[in-house]
């Protein structure tokens, strides 16, 4: 939790308070349905609650903006931003039951009534939001083919709605059909450690 406060050093009393509960809460729920990797729950801070909230140093998204983290597992990046944004309204999905029945435990553990959760994929989700964040679910152009269709057109925010991706590695190939529409920002120009030295935020114009 230092580790959030180093570049979150403002957080209230109840952000705080419920980003420092996740630790705990994933080891439990983890320990009875896997989501997240034993090798990764040792660095859980890092490579899952401030890597997610990433989004929330490219963005601050303005109240009632609505979010749909597709693909989210454990609930990732969504989680950690509906702490963050408890004004937005955040739909997480994922085509896995018992990935979905971890978000919802953890959600109602912290009293997240800005987070609904659902086992559907997201072909066959056909609501409309702001934006749509997410990790590691698939190529990026066959992702932003998934996600046709289902952004709102009328922008209330800095940016325009569209696609948050949070991604590593060398993609750049993959964004080559979209570069007219598209920014990517180094997670490096936000935080320090090693583990974001690859990784990188994604904006994709709808
Ligand atoms: C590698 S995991 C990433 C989970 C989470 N976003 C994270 O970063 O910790 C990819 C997730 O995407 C889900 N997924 C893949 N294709 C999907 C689809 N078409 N609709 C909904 N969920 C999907 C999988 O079930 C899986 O939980």
């Amino acid at each position: 939790m230092e580790l959030i406060e180093k570049y979150f050093p403002h957080l209230d009393g109840e952000k705080r308070e419920k980003l420092s509960l996740l630790g705990q809460l994933y080891n439990d729920w983890n320990s009875r349905i896997n989501v997240i990797s034993r090798k990764d729950m040792d660095h859980f801070y890092e490579r899952h609650v401030l890597h997610s909230l990433a989004i929330a140093q490219y963005i601050q998204f303005t109240d009632e903006t609505r979010i749909l983290d597709v693909g989210t597992g454990g609930g990732f990046p969504g989680i950690p931003l509906a702490i963050m944004f408890p004004k937005c309204q955040f739909q997480l999905i994922d085509s896995i039951g018992k990935k979905i029945k971890v978000v919802n435990a953890v959600a109602s553990e912290l009293g997240l009534n800005n987070v609904k959760a659902e086992q559907v994929r997201v072909e066959n989700h056909p609501q409309q939001y702001d934006f749509i964040i997410s990790r590691a679910v698939t190529a990026f152009p066959a992702f932003v083919d998934l996600c046709k269709n289902k952004i709102l057109p009328k922008n209330h925010n800095a940016i325009t709605n569209g696609i948050i991706y949070l991604k590593g590695g060398d993609f750049n190939q993959e964004l080559e059909e979209f570069k007219k529409r598209v920014s990517v920002t180094p997670l490096s120009n936000y935080f320090e450690e090693e583990f974001f030295e690859t990784k990188k935020i994604i904006h994709l114009s709808m």
